[in-house]
Order: C-alpha cells, then structure tokens, then sequence
C-alpha cells in the first residue's frame, strides 16, 4: 500500500469530532501494518456553504475524484434548513454520491457480541443479527424530478418522483448477488410492488438477474414486512438489497438491533473512489460535546482499508481492536450502562488504538 491518498470530509455536527478519531485509528492501523497514507481534509456541507456559499465546492469534488478514497463524517443541520432547496448541507453528500457514480452502499450490521445485552431485543436474538444491506444509492426517489411546494388552483402541493430504470436495478442485484456468495448465499430483495412501478420493474429485473447465480437463492418481500421481520426475526436474513429511500430507512432500524447508530459503518462503491461514512448523520444534539460515538466511522476507514486501499490487514486489525475494546467495556454515552468504563469520543479513538495487533 504506497503512495495511497485520501480526501477526509468532517463535514458538520460531529463529523470533525469523529473523522479526527477515524483517521487517528488508520494511521495507527497503516503504521502498525508497515505502510503508510497521506491525507487532505475538503469541506462539504455546512461547513462548506460557511466557507464558499455552496454546499459541495468543485474543489472538493475534484479531490475527491483524484484520492484512491474519501472518508466522511456527516453533513447538515438546522443551522443550514432555511436555505433554498438546492443549496441544502445535504445536497453535498447527495451531490457526492452522483459525481463519484457510488451507486452501492454497503451497510454490513452484525451483532457486536459485548454488546448483545444492551439491544433492545433478547440476547439470543441479537446474536443471530449478520446482515449486509445492499442499498441502491445513485437512483430513486432521492435523485428523481421535484417540484417543491407551489400552488396549484389554491392549494399548496409539493411532487417528488421515482424512477428506476433496469441497468440501475440490475447492477446494484448483480453486486448483492455477487456478495451473498460469499456469504450465506440468500439474498433478499425488498420493494413495495404491490403499488409502484418502480418496485414491479426492480423485483422482474432481480429475478432475471439471481437467474444467473446458481449459488444463491433470491426471495422477496414488501419493505413494511421486512421492517417488521428485521426486529421479530433478524437471524432469517443474509443480503438485503433495496432502493435508495428503503435502504436508507432499514438501515437506521437495523442499526438498533447491534445497541446504536453510532456503531455501523458503511461503504459506498462505484466505478470509481470509494466513500465511507458512518450510516447515521450529524448529531447535531450532541455535536461539540465529545461524546458521539467514533466507532461506525472506525469501522468505515476499516472498509476503506479493505475496498479502496487494498490492505485487509489493516481492516481486520481495525475490527479486531473495536470488537476488544467493546469486550474490555469501554462506553460512549449512546452505548453506556452502570457498570462500563464510560468514555469520550476521543478516549474511545485512542482505546481502539491500544488494541491494533
Ligand atoms: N450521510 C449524511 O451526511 C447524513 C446526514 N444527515 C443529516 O444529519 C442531520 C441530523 O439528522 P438526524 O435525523 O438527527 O439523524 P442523526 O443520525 O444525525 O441522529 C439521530 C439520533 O442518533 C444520534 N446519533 C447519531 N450518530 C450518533 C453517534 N455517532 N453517536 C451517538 N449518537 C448518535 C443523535 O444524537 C440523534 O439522537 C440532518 O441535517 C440530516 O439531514 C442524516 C443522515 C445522513
Ligand atoms: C441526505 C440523506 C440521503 C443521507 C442519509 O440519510 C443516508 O444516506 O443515510
Ligand atoms: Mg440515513
């Protein structure tokens, strides 16, 4: 792994809290690994739109472009709601995803055995929980025509739509398809096409495609039932692959099941860079504070390791530290109960790095 570059966004909220502690750990990671990285810290955002009046600078954009990865805290929050439209802090990380064609997102949730006594499921069933999401992150409802609220013979409405179209749904099938081999061989593609087009197209183009994978089993079912099912019977999935808006939502449910949003990671895979992020946003109620959770971003620059640097060495070495430094009872608030060493963010950032071996 030499002469690997990457583009480090703090972006708003906690993000500047938990990417220093996210890029401490990798560098300690690379170090112990005997290879090293350089980095530059871009804005997007908030933090951006302060700085340059848009919230995804080209400047940014181009970094992005040229890094062999990006890793990112979160953007947004009320301190930017009251712009216009498209000049929204989140309109970076949706202008991101575009620019760099990120058109999968990987959000892997699995049970954190330290921790399967602090979800609010029983432990029996928390220790079931291995499941990657497969969400669709370039198409959907997020990126199809809008109409913000205008009036209309008196009254006030507001349209947003969603297209898919079948090269988009068979290449995102193809990767969930191509990842359940690896893993349990069961993939679950999850739609609402019992009322929309878009959902009727999705689940005709899955069955086609998981036609070509002998190896795996494709089922089906209705994204209200598969939010139900995530918290009665998490065990019975493997892969869940889904559109944007679904796999956004899911992800944060499923989130609950490990003890905390503030543990998953995700990565988000194109043809080109790669970005990690942690699945949750901002925080902007407990932004400065100290006290957000580093981990879901920890294990994000471990799958930066892992997808874009090419060094599982140092993203098994990553995971190994955080599943101790869970073991050894170190907290952050969000995760904290009597009896645990409660930590701050930083703290947590440097008890992962003790642990790199
Ligand atoms: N990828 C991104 O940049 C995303 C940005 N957002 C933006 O973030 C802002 C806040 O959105 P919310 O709906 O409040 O979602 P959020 O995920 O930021 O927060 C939801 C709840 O989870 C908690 N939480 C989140 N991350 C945590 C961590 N690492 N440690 C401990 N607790 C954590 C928060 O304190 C809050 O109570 C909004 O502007 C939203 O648009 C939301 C999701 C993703
Ligand atoms: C701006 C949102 C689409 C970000 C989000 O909630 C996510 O990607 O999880
Ligand atoms: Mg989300």
């Amino acid at each position: 792994m030499s002469n690997k570059h990457i583009v480090v966004i703090p972006g708003d909220g906690i993000g500047a809290e938990i990417t220093a502690a996210a890029l401490s750990v990798a560098q300690a990671a690379a170090e112990k690994c005997g290879c090293s990285f350089t980095h530059e810290i871009k804005q997007a955002g908030g933090a951006a739109i302060d700085a340059f009046g848009v919230p995804l600078p080209e400047d940014t954009v181009e970094a992005c472009r040229k890094a062999d990865g990006v890793l990112l805290g979160a953007v947004g929050g009320p301190k930017w709601d009251n712009v216009a439209p498209e000049l929204r802090a989140e309109k970076a990380i949706l202008g991101l995803r575009k620019a760099l064609g990120l058109y999968a997102n990987l959000r892997p949730v699995k049970a954190f055995p330290a921790l399967a006594g602090q979800s609010p499921l029983k432990p029996e069933i928390v220790s079931t929980v291995d499941i990657l999401i497969v969400r669709e992150l370039n198409g959907g409802i997020y990126y199809g025509p809008r109409q913000e609220a205008t009036m209309i013979k008196g009254i006030e409405q507001a349209c947003d739509s969603e297209v898919y179209s079948r090269p988009e749904v068979e290449r995102i099938v193809r990767l969930a398809c191509r990842a359940a081999i690896s893993r349990k061989g069961r993939v679950m593609s999850v739609d609402k096409a019992n009322v929309l087009a878009t959902s009727r197209l999705w689940r005709k183009v899955a069955a086609e495609v998981a036609a070509d994978y002998s190896q795996i089993t494709l089922d089906n079912m209705y994204v209200d039932n598969c939010a139900m099912q995530l918290v009665l019977n998490p065990g019975s999935f493997d892969v869940i692959v889904t559109g944007n808006l679904f796999g956004d939502i899911l992800s944060d449910e499923a989130a609950v099941l490990t003890g905390s949003i503030g543990l998953l990671p995700s990565a988000s895979l194109g043809d080109g860079t790669g970005l990690y992020e942690p699945i949750h946003g901002s925080a902007p109620d407990i932004a400065g504070k100290g006290i957000a959770n580093p981990l879901g971003t920890i294990l994000s620059a471990a799958m930066l390791f892992r997808y874009s640097l090419g060094n599982e060495q140092a993203a098994v070495m990553i995971e190994k530290a955080v599943d101790q430094v869970l073991a050894d009872g170190y907290r952050t608030a969000d995760i904290y109960q009597q009896g645990f060493t409660k930590v701050s963010t930083e703290e947590m950032g440097r008890q992962v790095i003790a642990r790199l071996r």
